[in-house]
């Protein structure tokens, strides 16, 4: 819980029911296929964009598996200090899908190479939280504004907790998905004047500070189609 925060909703991370881990497809073709570049946000250093980081054809097919999967539709009553989130999930924790999302992306490279953004993670980057989650928004589905913890975890035997929220869009208005934008607020509070709307774009990676310097956010409510979305978190060294 962010400090001085602690009675504002925050977004759940409960563990994952052990469960075999899914097939997720294979990252076909290899990644990256572009020069991956992060766009620091001009309103805020924490966010950061990055474009293409999959193909469109990559989310397709990845939309297509994740339809498969047994989600889990919201409980319609949030538990006490939790934020409404209307949506189906499906959360799993495995270790092997957030390597491959690390090692084989060109993901690591960006995180630990690129000098415009290297100081901004909290400390030495290592992975990618094993706690992967798959979220599906129809029409009129959304999550209410809140802020995302830091956690604590053992990574390969390495004590680490994560700074940063990783949010994969894998749907946009390409595929007939309107509204869905997350939508920041720097000051605490939910105002139209101040929000840093980002709007929905296949394939681009939306990174922001998590824990104690987390923005309110939310994830504004799906005017048509279906907005995919796959989380993890970045995890530092502790
Ligand atoms: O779906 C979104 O745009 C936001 C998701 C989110 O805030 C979260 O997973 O904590
Ligand atoms: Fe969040």
């Amino acid at each position: 819980m962010p400090k001085g925060k602690s009675s504002k909703p925050s977004a759940s991370a409960p563990q994952a029911v052990p469960q075999a881990a899914p097939s997720w497809p294979v990252f076909k073709p290899p990644l990256p296929v572009v020069q991956l570049y992060p766009e620091l946000h001009p309103a805020t250093s924490n966010i950061i964009l990055v474009s293409s980081f999959f193909p469109r054809s990559l989310c397709r097919d990845y939309v297509a598996y994740l339809r498969t999967l047994p989600m889990q539709t919201t409980p319609s009553k949030p538990k006490k200090g939790e934020a409404v989130r209307v949506n189906d999930r499906f959360q799993i924790n495995d270790p092997g899908f957030a390597r491959r999302l690390w090692d084989t992306t060109g993901l690591k490279e960006l995180i630990l190479e690129d000098e415009s953004i290297k100081s901004l993670w909290g400390g030495e980057p290592v992975g990618l939280n094993p706690n992967i989650r798959v979220y599906r928004y129809s029409k009129g589905q959304y999550f209410d504004c809140h802020y995302d913890d830091s956690n604590n975890l053992m990574l390969d035997s390495v004590s680490v907790k994560t700074t940063w929220t990783l949010l994969l869009y894998l749907t946009s208005a390409a595929e007939g998905c309107i509204g869905g934008e997350t939508v920041f607020y720097p000051h605490d509070r939910k105002s139209a004047a101040e929000e840093i709307a980002v709007s929905l774009e296949t394939g681009m990676l939306l990174l922001h500070k998590h824990g104690d310097d987390c923005l309110l956010h939310e994830g504004r409510e799906v005017q048509e189609g279906e907005k995919w979305v796959l989380r993890t978190d970045l995890c530092v060294r502790r």
